[in-house]
């Protein structure tokens, strides 16, 4: 049983008052979890607040408000996030893709587009691809391109696989579980990650809400955060094409140290990008020209 009202605008905010004192955003959650639940739109709230919502979905709104009051994120209670305008499914293997990725995408994009243009086609590799995130979201614009999403966790793999099929990338996505670049062949015009690049004992101190419920393979980044980084700068130059770009997303404190571990590797900083927040956030490396 519930004290939740069945008409959606009194739904709405009775949900929103539930949420009130325990999260950020309670008038964003429950409006979410409501159009989820109920299958209504903003809409509809709107120009309908006495429409009725069906018993089973009430008590649904009611079961996700209490785990959303209980710390769980929105968006693991919903099962899914947009990325790049994209619906990405989640799943407890999967971190959940961050509006500051985008960044990612929006800093390669241009290039992707260039080699598409060029070569009739353009090879990305995504290390650490997790929910397909940012090689979905360049398919979704660039459509001669293609993409190998490698990660270690098979979950993952699943999931972004999953996302690809609903997206209708399908056909140009190929997951690929490995450790890095263990299993990788061939070459390609862009590699793109976005690795875990928490320090192991800055794990604790972070929001609850990422700690309890994103994957700790997808935020160590070991003893200092940077190993990830470590490994594919040492690794890429044997998968990418001469002319190739890396773009790799960074914590917002780490463009020094991750700027010198490419230069002594071979590579040279193009642009540095910052997210919406005005933090560095992605770097693109271009190989040093002999
Ligand atoms: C920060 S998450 C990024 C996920 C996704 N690319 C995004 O931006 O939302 C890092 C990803 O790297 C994967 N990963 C961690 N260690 C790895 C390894 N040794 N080899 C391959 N993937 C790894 C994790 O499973 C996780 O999916």
């Amino acid at each position: 049983m519930t004290d939740l009202p069945n008409a959606l605008g009194p739904l709405l905010r009775e949900a929103r008052a539930r949420l009130g004192s325990t999260v950020d955003d309670p008038a964003l959650d429950a409006r979410l979890i409501v159009e989820h639940f109920s299958g209504t739109t903003r809409t509809q709230a709107i120009a309908d607040p006495e429409r009725r919502v069906g018993a089973g979905a009430v008590a649904e709104i009611d079961a996700a408000l209490r785990r959303r009051a209980g710390g769980e994120p929105v968006h693991r209670i919903l099962g899914y996030r947009e990325f790049y305008g994209l619906r990405l499914s989640l799943s407890p293997e999967t971190l959940e893709p961050r509006p500051d990725t985008e960044t990612l995408v929006e800093a390669i994009l241009p290039f992707v587009k260039a080699v598409a243009t060029q070569e009739g086609e353009c090879r990305i590799l995504d290390l650490g691809t997790g929910t397909g995130a940012i090689a979905l979201a360049l398919l979704s614009v660039v459509p001669t391109a293609n993409a190998t999403g490698v990660d270690l966790s098979a979950g993952a793999l699943a999931t972004a696989a999953r996302n690809a099929g609903q997206l209708g990338l399908a056909g140009r996505f190929t997951g690929l579980q490995s450790d890095w670049f263990e299993k990788v062949s061939g070459r390609y015009h862009v590699i793109v990650a976005n690795p875990p690049y928490i320090s192991s004992e800055d794990i604790g101190n972070l929001q609850d809400e990422v700690r309890n419920f994103d994957p700790r393979l997808a935020l160590d980044g070991g003893a200092d955060g940077l190993n990830p980084y470590r490994t594919i700068a040492a690794e890429a130059a044997r998968f990418l094409e001469i002319e190739g770009r890396i773009a790799v997303e960074i914590g917002h404190t780490q463009r020094n140290e991750v700027c010198e571990i490419f230069t002594a590797a071979g590579y040279v900083p193009g642009s540095v990008f910052r997210d919406l927040g005005g933090n560095d956030r992605v770097i693109v490396f271009e190989r040093i020209k002999p």
